[in-house]
Formats: C-alpha cells, sequence, structure tokens
C-alpha cells in the first residue's frame, strides 16, 4: 500500500556568494575602533559564510563571484569554486553572471544568491531557510534590519533576475519573489554591515574565523 505523504521532490541548491575586492570592503565597518583590519574582516565573514553554505545538506555547490585574488585562492581552499566579476557591472551583474555559470554547469541548476557577509551562518537554518524556498519559482529573505536581502532563490529555469543593494526588501517583493514564510534563521539574515551588526552576530555566535579574528573583547559600538 502506498504511503498518504505527498510526494516532495528534493531540491538542492547552487549558491552564488558576491565578494567586493577585500580592500573596498566593508566600509561601513570603518567605525570600530582597535577592530582587526577591514579587509581581514570581509575575507573571514566570507570564509564563515562558505564554509557553512558548503556543510548544508541541501547545498550541491558555492560560486563566489570576485575579482579579489586572495579571496579566490582562499576560498576555493574550502572547496567553492570562483568566477570573476563580469567587466563593469557591480552586484548584480555579479550575481546574474554566478548564476550563469551555475547553470551552464548544470542547466537543470536551483539557484539562490547568498550575501558574503554571513559570518555567524548556520546550516540547519539555511537548510530551513531553503527547504521553505523549495515551494516558491522566485523567493527572498529580509536581512536582520528588514530593509535589504540576504538569500534569493530561484528553481530551475526560473531567472534569478537579482536585484539586490539598498532598498532590496521592496524591490525583491515588487519584482514578484515571495517573502519566505520561515521563522527562527536569524543566523541567514544577520549581514554585518556596522558595528552594531557585528555585536548581534558575536552575540548569535561567528563561525571559526571570524571569531579568530575578534579574539579578546568585541568592540562595543556604543563607544
Ligand atoms: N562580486 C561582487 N560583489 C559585490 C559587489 N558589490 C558588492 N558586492 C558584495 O555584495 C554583498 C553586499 O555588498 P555591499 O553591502 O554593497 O558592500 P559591503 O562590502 O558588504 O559593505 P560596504 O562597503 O560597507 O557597503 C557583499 O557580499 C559584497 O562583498 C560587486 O561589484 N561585485
Ligand atoms: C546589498 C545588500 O546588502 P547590504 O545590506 O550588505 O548593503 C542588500 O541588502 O540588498
Amino acid at each position: 500500500m502506498g504511503s498518504m505523504k505527498p510526494h516532495v521532490t528534493p531540491v538542492t541548491w547552487t549558491l552564488v556568494v558576491p565578494l567586493k575586492p577585500l580592500p573596498r570592503a566593508k566600509s561601513r565597518l570603518a567605525g570600530v575602533p582597535d577592530g582587526p583590519a577591514l579587509p581581514a574582516l570581509a575575507l573571514a565573514f566570507a570564509q564563515d559564510t562558505v564554509t557553512a553554505a558548503l556543510a548544508c545538506r541541501v547545498v550541491s555547490g558555492v560560486v563566489v563571484v570576485t575579482d579579489d585574488p586572495l579571496a579566490t585562492g582562499e576560498l576555493r581552499a574550502l572547496g567553492a569554486g570562483t568566477v570573476p566579476d563580469p567587466p563593469g557591472g557591480g552586484l548584480n551583474a555579479a550575481l546574474a553572471h554566478g548564476a550563469s555559470a551555475a547553470r551552464a554547469a548544470d542547466p537543470g541548476a536551483a539557484v539562490a544568491a547568498l550575501n558574503a557577509d554571513l559570518p555567524a551562518l548556520r546550516p540547519a537554518e539555511l537548510e530551513r531557510a531553503l527547504n521553505t524556498a523549495a515551494g516558491f519559482p522566485r523567493a527572498f529573505l529580509p536581512d536582520a534590519a528588514e530593509i535589504g536581502t540576504t538569500l534569493l532563490t530561484a528553481l530551475p529555469r526560473t531567472p534569478l533576475s537579482p536585484a539586490f543593494g539598498g532598498l532590496s526588501r521592496a524591490r525583491h517583493r515588487a519584482s514578484g519573489a515571495a517573502e519566505l514564510p520561515v521563522t527562527g534563521v536569524p543566523s541567514v539574515r544577520q549581514d554585518v554591515d556596522t558595528p552594531a551588526d557585528l555585536a548581534a552576530a558575536h552575540a548569535l555566535g561567528v563561525g571559526g574565523f571570524t571569531a579568530a579574528l575578534l579574539a579578546g573583547p568585541v568592540p562595543d559600538p556604543g563607544r
């Protein structure tokens, strides 16, 4: 006798992670007194993001889009693939290029853009967000500040159509993407742009690369 459970096709995802050249990254963290150098911090965030993403059971691969030579080597060493930015394109062109590269390698790939600044990312929380996203052609997760986006997903044969930057939550919603009805995934939403974000990520628990850089007291954003 057959099971009464509905048949659910498992979806595995190729994640596309954009990363600016490290010397230009994380400019809004510049106010942290006595903090680690910003390029080192940006690399550690990306290393922790990629490590957690590759440990997620529903992630089949990670493609980092970056022009940074140091980050390219370090993230490939973790098991990510890398592609350079298309010339002169900016963030959304980089993401579209990464999604194209993923689908050139696997035409049936489900793809998702994930920010590189999620140092507290937990594989189990990412899995819950992605499993929820499997129910929508295109979907997104707003960032902790509720105005931006940390994750944008597209099922096979659906264009990713990224519209990141600034007030991207409203832009992604207006584009027809579903806002993911998932709660309890703070680590997927906690991007780090400001000293206050860094303290919030630290409270959630950051990965090993970022923790090593932050060894010692966390800078107090109110100081
Ligand atoms: N490949 C690529 N990634 C980008 C580009 N612009 C931004 N990113 C990445 O996109 C994500 C969000 O970027 P932003 O918030 O604009 O930049 P940021 O370096 O995180 O922070 P700020 O310098 O403080 O604005 C981060 O993972 C960035 O590294 C780009 O032109 N190319
Ligand atoms: C680019 C974005 O992120 P950030 O908050 O890092 O600017 C965004 O949220 O669309």
